[in-house]
Formats: structure tokens, C-alpha cells, sequence
């Protein structure tokens, strides 16, 4: 039972009179609250002569009509209004009051004396006397006004950012807003232009680099070059979006040019700035351009983009000290602290309190069934494309040690189910993406000595066609000429097929010979066909040696 149950009575009045602050359209304008059985009426006197007041007179009921109409008026100006230090008096109970605080920002509620704006603004002062007088010269906005939208929209996105990691319907809009949140982060928190993170690829993040608890980022293009370094905390929510949201917006129809932000589409986002316009529209703040916010952090004496902002110290201090009183959308803070893994032991009530989380089971039970779920995926994942045995199973559950918290064996086979075999010879998108080499859910990965790799970014499914060897494949043999690099076709490309590494044992690819039917003609091609279920940030391999057709017909 959580603290703030007691005021959710209350909380649920004021919401009802919200949609009247909040509404835009002439229809929601006239909504005004029954006084009587205090609901919000769209048609208050057809509402007072049929329910609340149909035994009273008509002039009685305009009285009423009157009276709920000076009270929404009064409400207007002075109910949405709340005291943070009446609060303190009235509640003395910090949890529960930290979290009616919660509710009444998200509800729009302006807040006086907020501790956390007070000390957000005492954080910033220190060293913004002098930049104050410079912004009232030049309406130059300062760094905390520009990156405001992140900490507004911050509990919102962590609540996003926890369904996501919880496996939970997120709704489209929500995605695209999470996107937009993660876009925000680049620009205003790490400063980045809006065209580079435009061209921010999959690849650069996959060969993001963790050094000392910073990730390191390297955004490389024909055009850009741009470095930075995110804070774990940040990494997580990109990680989120890379993991759980881009992989459904991929579409084998569209080129997304392998970038990191798509469009739902699965285009490449084409506007950064409209972008962060929208989320900004969003929660009703004005947009900066990214000069203001650039300017903005160049005003700022100890701003760095390694750094976290005075800003940031604070919403890290909060969620710190709040935590442990909030509501489902702190699960997602949970799981920044305790991440899931397959191998990961759950967080101890001692390690749950002491990171200011509840000490009662809740969140800890939610956290066993992500595991739970992962290590499924994990058994499903490691069977071949023969149903697998309980036996074996159950050694693979013994090899990894897990005692409990995992799937019976009986029941990782019965969910195992036969992948059809797919008539790929005339599949016309096969066919487009080996003459367009648009194949999508694929990225390059240094691997350090052996050089570049392929990573898958979504997942495949056993019997999936990943992409294929590209060359020409002629002769008995099917011999695929791999000296002749790049190819004649693509001269400018890097084929992915042919930057797949060897593995022997752990090869997760295995070719095969079709003869596919382009327009011009039918032709011999050499596909990579997924050998099993195939996990997002997975390298891409297949066994040199064992190649149903000689690839090596020149020596790579
Ligand atoms: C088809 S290319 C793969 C792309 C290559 N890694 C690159 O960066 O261009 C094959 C070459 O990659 C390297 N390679 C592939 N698999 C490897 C492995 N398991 N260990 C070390 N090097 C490997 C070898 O140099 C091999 O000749």
C-alpha cells in the first residue's frame, strides 16, 4: 500500500478540475464542475436538470449554474496555486508529501517555493550572477531555462523508459516521445548540433567505449566528427531506445541509412530541431534553438559536456532522496541502479533500502520476473533448430548456475516451435536489398584484432534471411569472387556480407546457394540465413570452413 493512498481522494478532485485549465477546444472551454456531485459536466445545466438538481426549481439550478461558474473562475486563479511551505505544515509527513508534490507538477500545478526549482536556482546562482546581467542585456535564455524540458519530462520518460525495460506496452506516441527525450539529451545536455545527431549512426554506438564510468561516443560521417561522453544514467536511456524502440521501427521497405534516430517510418529522423520543438510543445515550454543553448553553455564558467550540470546534480539528488516514495515509474530508477542480467543476483533489501528504494517486495518481485524472462529468452535462444531435449535444457540451466528464478526444461521445450521454411528465390524484397545492398538490422563493430564485424540491431529469427555474400557466385562450386573488392556493382560499398567474421563454434549464420530470380534474369547468390534465434547487439558469424558454398575462392 503505498504513503500517498490518503490523498488520492483529494488528488482525483483537483484532476477533475484540471481539464478545464488545460483544454483548447471551444467544446472542452465549457466543462465546469458539478458542485454537487463535483464531476465535470460538459453541459452543466442539462447535467443539474436531469441528476443532481432535477427536484429544483429552474431558477435554483441557474443559482447553481452561477455559483460552479464563479467557483472554476476562483479556482482558476488561485486553486492551481499551491504553497510548497503550507505544504510542509500541513503535511508533515515527508513521503507522502514529496509525493503529492510529484503529482500536483505532473498535473500542471504551479508550485511556490518548490525546493526543488529553490534549489536548482541556488545551485545555478553561484556562478550565474555575472551571465544574468549579460542574458537581460541580450533575452539570452540561461543554460537551466534551455534544458528545463529534461527535467520536466524526466519523470514521464522514466516511467517510459521502466515499461520499456519491463517488456510493457508502450504506446506509439510515447515512443516517439521517448525519442524525442533522447534526442534532447544530445542536444541540450551534451550539446551536440542537430545535424550531428542526425547522423548519429547504429554502428557509432555500438562501438561506444566505457571508460571510468563514462561512455564514450564517437559520431563519425562524411561531414561530421563530434565526441562525447555520457553518463551511465544517460547511456541507459539511449541503450532503451537503441534496444526496445529502433529495432520496431526498422523496415526491410526503408533505408535507413543505418542512423541511429528513425522515424517511426524507419526513415532516418530528417529534423532535430522540430523534433525538440515538439516535446517542448509537449509539456508547454518554450523551444530554444541550439545556438541559444550552445551560447548558453559557453556563458556558463563551469559547464563542460563531460560534466553533469548543476541542473543535473540536482535531478540526481532528487530522485536519490525521492525515490524510495514514488510511484510504478520509479522502477525504472530501480532498474538503473540494480540492472537485469541473466546472471545478476537480485538487489538485497539492505542494498534496496540503502539506495533509498522501498524495502517491501515489490519492486524486488518485478525484478525476478524480468530475469525470469531474460533467462527464458536466453534457453529459447541456445536451442537448435531441432526441438531441444529436457536434459538438455537442464545442462545448460547447470552450466550457467542458475538455482532458481528460471524456467522448468519441460517447459523451454514445450514453447519450442519448427520456423517454416521461406520461399526466398522470388521474394521480391530479397531480391531489392541484394541489388540495392539495403539490408536492415545491421551495423559495423570494431572488434579490435580481428578488425571489423557485423552486430546485429534487431532481432533475427531462426530460418531469418540476414543478408547475403555479395560478389559474383559463378561455377560448379559457386565459387564467390571475394579478391575483387568492392565489388563491381557497389563499387563504394562495403558490402556487409562479406565484413561477417569467422567463428567455428559459436557461428550464428550459415550460407546457402539460391537461385534467385532478379528481373534480368535468374542468378546464382550466396544467402546467410540465421542458424538460430539471433540477439540484438549480437556479432554476426559464420564458420569459414564449413561454407555450403567455397567462398574462398580468393583469399579474404
Ligand atoms: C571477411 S573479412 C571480415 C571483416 C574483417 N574483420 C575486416 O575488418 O575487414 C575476413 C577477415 O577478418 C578477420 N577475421 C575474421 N574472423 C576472425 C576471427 N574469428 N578472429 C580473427 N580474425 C578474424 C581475418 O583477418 C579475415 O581474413
Amino acid at each position: 500500500m503505498r504513503k500517498v493512498t490518503k490523498y488520492q481522494e483529494q488528488l482525483s478532485q483537483v484532476n477533475s478540475l484540471d481539464s478545464f485549465a488545460f483544454s483548447h477546444s471551444d467544446k472542452d472551454r465549457r466543462i465546469i464542475s458539478c458542485l454537487q456531485c463535483f464531476r465535470p459536466q460538459e453541459m452543466l445545466p442539462n447535467h443539474l436538470s436531469r441528476v443532481c438538481m432535477k427536484d429544483q426549481t429552474n431558477e435554483e439550478r441557474n443559482a447553481e449554474v452561477d455559483r460552479a461558474k464563479k467557483s472554476m473562475k476562483a479556482w482558476t486563479l488561485r486553486g492551481r496555486t499551491w504553497d510548497y511551505n503550507v505544504m510542509v505544515k500541513r503535511y508533515p509527513d515527508e513521503a507522502s508529501r514529496r509525493a503529492l508534490l510529484e503529482d500536483l507538477r505532473e498535473r500542471h500545478f504551479l508550485i511556490l517555493n518548490d525546493p526543488m526549482e529553490a534549489q536548482a536556482e541556488s545551485n545555478h546562482s553561484e556562478n550565474s550572477a555575472a551571465v544574468k546581467t549579460h542574458n537581460k542585456k541580450t533575452a539570452q535564455p540561461a543554460l537551466q531555462d534551455c534544458q528545463r524540458v529534461l527535467r520536466v519530462s524526466q519523470a514521464d520518460m522514466l516511467d517510459i523508459h521502466g515499461k520499456l525495460l519491463d517488456q510493457q506496452h508502450v504506446e506509439e506516441d510515447q515512443r516517439t516521445l521517448f525519442r524525442y527525450f533522447c534526442e534532447a539529451i544530445l542536444v541540450l545536455r551534451y550539446f551536440q548540433r542537430p545535424d550531428a545527431v542526425r547522423a548519429f549512426k547504429a554502428s557509432d554506438w555500438l562501438n561506444k567505449r566505457s571508460v571510468d564510468g563514462q561512455i564514450h561516443i564517437k559520431v563519425q560521417s562524411a561531414k561530421h566528427t563530434a565526441t562525447f561522453s555520457l553518463t551511465e544514467e544517460d547511456s541507459d536511456i539511449l541503450d532503451a531506445y537503441f534496444q526496445k524502440i529502433r529495432p520496431g521501427c526498422l523496415q526491410d521497405s526503408a533505408e535507413d541509412q543505418g542512423r541511429f534516430f528513425l522515424s517511426k517510418q524507419g526513415l532516418p529522423v530528417i529534423n532535430v530541431t522540430s523534433d525538440l520543438r515538439r516535446l517542448h510543445e509537449q509539456y508547454d515550454l518554450p523551444s530554444f534553438s541550439s545556438q541559444q543553448v550552445k551560447r548558453a553553455q559557453s556563458t556558463m564558467p563551469c559547464s563542460s559536456s563531460d560534466e553533469p550540470s548543476d541542473e543535473r546534480r540536482v535531478r540526481k539528488q532528487k530522485r536519490g532522496r525521492g525515490a524510495a516514495d514514488q510511484y510504478d515509474r520509479d522502477f525504472g530508477a530501480f532498474l538503473l541502479k540494480f540492472p537485469v542480467t541473466t546472471s545478476s543476483s537480485p538487489p538485497t533489501k539492505k542494498k534496496r533500502t540503502a539506495a533509498g528504494f522501498p524495502s517491501d517486495k515489490v519492486f524486488y518481485n518485478r525484478w525476478r520476473s524480468l530475469q525470469f524472462a531474460k533467462r527464458e529468452e536466453y534457453l529459447s535462444s541456445q536451442c537448435s533448430r531441432r526441438p531441444p531435449t529436457v536434459s538438455k535444457v537442464s545442462l545448460l540451466i547447470e552450466k550457467e548456475g542458475w538455482t532458481g528464478n528460471c524456467p522448468r526444461p519441460e517447459d523451454i521445450v514445450a514453447k519450442w516451435r519448427p520456423i517454416t521454411e521461406v520461399q526466398v528465390e522470388s521474394d521480391p524484397w530479397i531480391i531489392t536489398a541484394i541489388q540495392k545492398q539495403k539490408w536492415t538490422g545491421l551495423a559495423l563493430k570494431d572488434f579490435g584484432s580481428k578488425g571489423q564485424g557485423v552486430v546485429a540491431t534487431k532481432a533475427f529469427a531462426m530460418g531469418s534471411i540476414v543478408c547475403d555474400y555479395h560478389g559474383k557466385a559463378a561455377g560448379r562450386d559457386l565459387c564467390v569472387d571475394a579478391e575483387t573488392f568492392p565489388c563491381e556493382c557497389h563499387p563504394t560499398e562495403n558490402t556487409m556480407g562479406r565484413m561477417i567474421n569467422h567463428s567455428s563454434k559459436r557461428a550464428n549464420l550459415r550460407s546457402v546457394h539460391c537461385m534467385m530470380n532478379f528481373p534480368e534474369g535468374k542468378r546464382d547468390v550466396i544467402l546467410f540465413r540465421a542458424k538460430r534465434d539471433i540477439n540484438l547487439c549480437e556479432e554476426l558469424l559464420f564458420d569459414y570452413t564449413t561454407s555450403s558454398a567455397n567462398l574462398f575462392e580468393g583469399k579474404h
